[in-house]
């Protein structure tokens, strides 16, 4: 890859001069194996100057459901929902760049919940698929991310995004990640005394764009979205008695259903007798999330970039506009959660587990991180059209470490 300045490339607008076009346009393809769905970032760079880094020009995005570790049994059938959406990519890619374009996966929770035995399976059938592909396979392109990398890697995202990790008047912004089977929070600590009071594994120090940078990052397994359900119905880790029903002042009254999840079907229902709504379910969420949680004092009275499901909720509640996103205070889940549960009848129509997921993101917020009612939340799913994803700090590093940046 050259990426020298050609003696006729000023005769040319950029946009016109193909010789230019061609050195100096590149892509990376990075999927995310998450627990409820695969994606597909493509992202395309543009080199304008050699002694520049190279700008990120746009991104094409795609995802299927359900995700891998849906195919535990099936791995081969895993692979093929791979391989239909880098599909995409050969279509996106002009051919000439393809042995150029490094292709990597990396899986999240969904993953890590399964045997090492199953997830290995279902990692080597995504390798061959690449391994099949024209794109540049580098070593480890396919592989179970650690949590901390998760939130490091959104961290980046994010702040890379809006525009902190360039010039002067950096103000970094922490990010929250709530997935479906685990959930990350990350920020840069500013006061000596958050580092002294946070267990050391918390802490990671890295460096990209020529700075160092030591986060306070955390990744909880079990607590993403979906696997909280399971915690707060009573089911997880259970032996599953056959046609044993799991119930929850959480779910409307009159409810009777199944869930399929990880393999087991799981049956759910309201408590037709006893009680239902917003007290009695919060003390149900406090029992699987209070005092599971490290609580660090500084986070009270910062804001926090917050996507993934808290979007989804806040977007499916019209507490934010679903294409614009927008600002909330956790008070705002918790008002939520008290109209949507005390009015079950009314909301049911949505999804069941609404009055369960705004509870559980309240206690989460408040009991779980500690934060205040007032803290702000800057809900975003796309900054500049590109999706707030770890994906594009996972980019960036790969990008970094085949020596295509710096
Ligand atoms: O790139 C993205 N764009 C939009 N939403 C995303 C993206 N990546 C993840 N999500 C959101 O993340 C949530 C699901 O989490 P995921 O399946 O990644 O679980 P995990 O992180 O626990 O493995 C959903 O709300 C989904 O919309
Ligand atoms: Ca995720």
């Amino acid at each position: 890859h050259s990426n020298r300045a050609m003696w006729f490339q000023d005769f040319f607008p950029p946009n016109v001069c193909p010789i230019n076009f061609e050195a100096n346009t590149f892509y990376g393809i990075m999927f995310d194996a998450g627990s409820t769905g695969t994606r597909i970032h493509i992202y395309t760079f543009v080199q304008k100057s050699p002694e520049n880094l190279p700008e990120l020009e746009g991104e094409i995005f795609e995802s299927v459901k359900p995700g891998l570790s849906a195919y535990a049994d099936q791995p081969e059938k895993g692979a093929e929902t791979v391989k239909k959406l880098l599909d995409m990519a050969i279509e996106a890619v002009p051919p000439h760049l393809w042995k150029k374009t490094p292709v990597v996966l990396k899986a999240t929770a969904g993953l890590r919940l399964l045997s090492e035995e199953k997830a290995q399976a279902l990692l080597l059938e995504v390798k061959e698929v690449f391994e099949e592909s024209p794109f540049l396979v580098p070593e480890d392109s396919v592989g179970i991310m650690d949590g901390s990398h998760e939130g490091i890697l959104a961290w980046i995202t994010v702040n890379f995004l809006t525009g902190q990790l360039s010039g002067q008047n950096r103000q970094t912004v922490g990010t929250l990640d709530l997935g479906g089977a685990s959930t990350q929070i990350t920020f840069l600590p500013r006061f000596e005394e958050t580092l002294k009071e946070t267990p050391g594994d918390f802490l990671t120090s890295f460096e990209m764009f020529n700075s160092t940078y030591k986060l306070y990052t955390h990744s909880y397994l079990g607590f993403g979205l979906k696997a909280a359900r399971l915690a707060i119905l009573g089911a997880l880790n259970m032996e599953v008695v056959d046609g044993q029903m799991f119930r929850s002042s959480c779910l409307p009254k009159q409810l009777e259903a199944e869930w399929h999840f990880g393999g087991v079907k799981y049956r759910y229902g309201g408590n037709k007798e006893g009680e239902t709504g917003f007290k009695p379910c919060y003390l149900e969420v406090l029992k699987f999330v209070k005092g599971k949680l490290h609580q660090p004092d500084e986070i009270r009275g910062s804001s926090f970039y917050a996507f993934s499901y808290y979007y989804d909720r806040a977007a499916d509640t019209n507490l934010i506009d679903y294409e614009q996103g927008g600002v909330l205070e956790v008070r705002d889940f918790e008002i939520k959660a008290k109209e949507v549960c005390d009015n079950m009848e009314r909301y049911k129509s949505a999804s069941p587990f609404l009055c369960m997921d705004l509870t559980y993101i309240t206690a989460l917020l408040k009991e779980g991180f500690g934060f205040r009612d007032n803290t702000l939340l800057q809900l975003t799913k796309k900054v500049n059209n590109i999706e707030t994803s770890w994906t594009l700090g996972a980019t960036f590093y790969l990008l970094q470490s085949l020596g295509m940046t710096y």
